[in-house]
Formats: structure tokens, C-alpha cells, sequence
């Protein structure tokens, strides 16, 4: 629980850099809350996974990839009317296979240097892990 009383749910999100140092944006199909927003990959934390292993299940549900790596970007907290989600935020550079949309979700590969993400609107806690994402790689 945290200051306002209210359960945390812990969600992993996997920003994948590919080899033209572009990072990966997937929009929320339509039946999730915040549907057409998009969002970093990834999902919420299952009961006794480690964050690793929830990124791998998400990435691979989600992407169909598998992740070999992941590197620790930072965590983040966002208090939506639905949720109360703390965001363990990765880097991922090693993965296998082609990214897709398996859930019928529209993707879309954003430059690091650009002021703005190309789509639009974000989920409101992705801005502060692309600005953390661009200050580690600065
Ligand atoms: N994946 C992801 N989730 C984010 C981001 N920003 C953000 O606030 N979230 C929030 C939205 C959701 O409340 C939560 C992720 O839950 P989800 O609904 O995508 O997770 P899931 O796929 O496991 O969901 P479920 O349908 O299985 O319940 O984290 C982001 O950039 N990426």
C-alpha cells in the first residue's frame, strides 16, 4: 500500500533499442483501459515472477520475440483513476525474432534524439521514462 491507501500494481515495461538506435512504442488494443494510447511494451508483474520474467512473458505474448537481456533503467510510480502502478522501467537491446503486433496493436519505431514521439497521445507515465531514456543515453 502507499501513502493514499490504495494496492500497487507492479507493471514491467521493456523499451527495446534496435541496432538504428530507435526505441519501440505499441498502441493499448481496444478493451484495455487507456485503449489507442501508446505505451512502452510490457504488462503487469505476476505473483512470483521477477521482473525479467514477466518482461519475457509480455514481450513474447505482446511481440512475439524473446528476450535474452535486459538492463535496469529506472522505476517510476503513476497514480491513474484505475490503478495505482509502480513501472520497473528496462532497456532491452538482445532479443530474437521480429517484433509484432500479436495482440492486432499498431507499432511504431520512434527516433531517441526527437523531441516528441511521432504518435500520439502517450500514456501519461511513458513521458518520464523517455526523458530518463534520453538522459542515460546522452
Ligand atoms: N506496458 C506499459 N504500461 C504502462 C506504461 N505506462 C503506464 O502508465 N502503464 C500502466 C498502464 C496499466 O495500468 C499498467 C500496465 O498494465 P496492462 O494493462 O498493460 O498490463 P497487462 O497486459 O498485464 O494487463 P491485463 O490485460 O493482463 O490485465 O501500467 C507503459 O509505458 N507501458
Amino acid at each position: 500500500m502507499n501513502e493514499i491507501n490504495r494496492p500497487i500494481t507492479v507493471v514491467a515495461a521493456g523499451i527495446l533499442i534496435d541496432s538504428e538506435n530507435r526505441y519501440l512504442l505499441g498502441q493499448r488494443p481496444a478493451g484495455k483501459p487507456y485503449a489507442g494510447y501508446w505505451e512502452v511494451p510490457g504488462g503487469k508483474v505476476e505473483k512470483g515472477e521477477t521482473v525479467f520474467q514477466a518482461l519475457q512473458r509480455e514481450l513474447q505474448e505482446e511481440l512475439g520475440i524473446a528476450i535474452r537481456s535486459s538492463e535496469e533503467l529506472t522505476v517510476l510510480e503513476h497514480d491513474y483513476p484505475h490503478a495505482y502502478v509502480r513501472l520497473y522501467v528496462s532497456i532491452i537491446r538482445d532479443w530474437t525474432g521480429t517484433p509484432m503486433g500479436c495482440e492486432g496493436q499498431a507499432l511504431s519505431w520512434e527516433l531517441i534524439g526527437a523531441e516528441k514521439p511521432s504518435v500520439e497521445p502517450l500514456l501519461p507515465a511513458a513521458w518520464p521514462m523517455l526523458e530518463c531514456l534520453r538522459r542515460f543515453l546522452a
